[in-house]
């Protein structure tokens, strides 16, 4: 049967899982589209593990449910590659062990395996050490490795938890560069809180907070709405009376001399009045520029603090 062009790969419906009394993750429903590469972000505590295990299948939900192509996720694990937060090997192994371990695991053939193992070795950048025992690795090179097993079945779903978090800025650069190869063949969704490093590879942004869905957005539509609607006045002394003024028209946020004001309720004429109310109110300004509310500022207003 012909699937329609923008029918739902992975569902998620109202997944819920309670430890105790508490509720790590509450209702959550989430669409993901092929294709789709997925920040998941949220503070400390809210849930963002807890909500990849359960999607990848690992951790049983207390309620709810995962599809995949319409099917129960126990019938579609082979579908799914999952990186754990902490992704443990045994040292004494050799990457290429570690990586055939797995392949067999996902249900590949040792020798079969063998060519693919080399190719992902190569694919991670880990081709000159794989006859390295695990225990030498840096951390970076333990990260590559835990992508590596991720992918070594040729999933079409990929679930990294924190892939990035843990690296130095080097490190970093290299995972996140081999998550933007691996979203060009398969679905993605990564959990961080480093916002730029997920503004730099994601399409769409699942923002949660205390177990729950705060927002879910495409970044293509995020930018159109907010960053049409943001201005950044720089002053050379903030006018007090002014700000009261543009209260009316818009959230402000005040940090030192820069003023963020994002439109209560947009509209064309929005930017002209904020621009009148500086001659107005004769504030003193030395920049101001349009449409740059940046995808941590947003999170921050969102979200606030930590969760724990
Ligand atoms: N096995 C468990 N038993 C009891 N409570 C748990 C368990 N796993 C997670 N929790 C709790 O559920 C909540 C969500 O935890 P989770 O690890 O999913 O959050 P997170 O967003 O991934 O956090 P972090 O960014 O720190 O990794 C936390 O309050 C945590 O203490």
């Amino acid at each position: 049967m012909t699937q329609a062009y923008n029918a739902p790969f992975v569902e998620l419906e109202r997944l819920t899982k309670t430890f105790g009394t508490r509720k790590a993750v509450e209702d959550f429903t989430l669409t993901i589209q092929r294709g789709d590469c997925i920040g998941l972000i949220g503070p400390n505590g809210a849930g963002k593990t807890t909500l990849l295990k359960m999607v990848s299948g690992i951790l049983q939900a207390s309620r709810g449910s995962v599809s995949i192509n319409g099917k129960k996720i126990e019938q579609q694990r082979a579908l799914i590659g999952y990186l754990p937060q902490y992704p443990q090997f045994h040292d004494w192994m050799t990457a290429e062990e570690v990586l055939s371990f797995y392949g067999q695991l996902s249900g590949g053939k040792k020798t079969a395996l063998q060519a693919r193992v080399l190719e992902v070795l190569g694919t991670v950048g880990l081709a000159e050490s794989g006859k390295r025992k695990v225990g030498g690795f840096s951390g970076g090179m333990k990260q590559r490795l835990g992508i590596a097993q991720a992918i070594i079945h040729r999933p079409e779903f990929v679930i990294l938890d924190e892939p990035v978090s843990a690296l130095d800025p080097i490190g970093r650069r290299e995972v996140l560069d081999l998550i933007g190869g691996i979203k060009q063949s398969a679905t993605v969704i990564f959990s961080t809180h480093i916002l730029g490093d997920a503004q730099e590879i994601c399409n769409r942004f699942c923002i949660m907070r205390m177990g729950q869905k705060l927002e879910d957005f495409y970044y293509s539509d995020w930018t159109k709405s907010k960053q049409t609607n943001a201005l950044f006045i720089e002053c050379r002394l903030v006018n007090q009376a002014w700000i009261n003024h543009v209260q009316k028209m818009a959230r402000v946020y005040v940090r030192d001399n820069a003023v963020q004001l994002e439109a209560l309720e947009p509209d064309e004429a929005w930017v002209r009045r904020i621009l009148s109310s500086l001659l107005e109110y004769n504030v003193e300004f030395s920049k101001i520029e349009a449409g740059k509310l940046s995808l941590e500022d947003y999170f921050i207003q969102l979200v606030g603090g930590k969760d724990e």
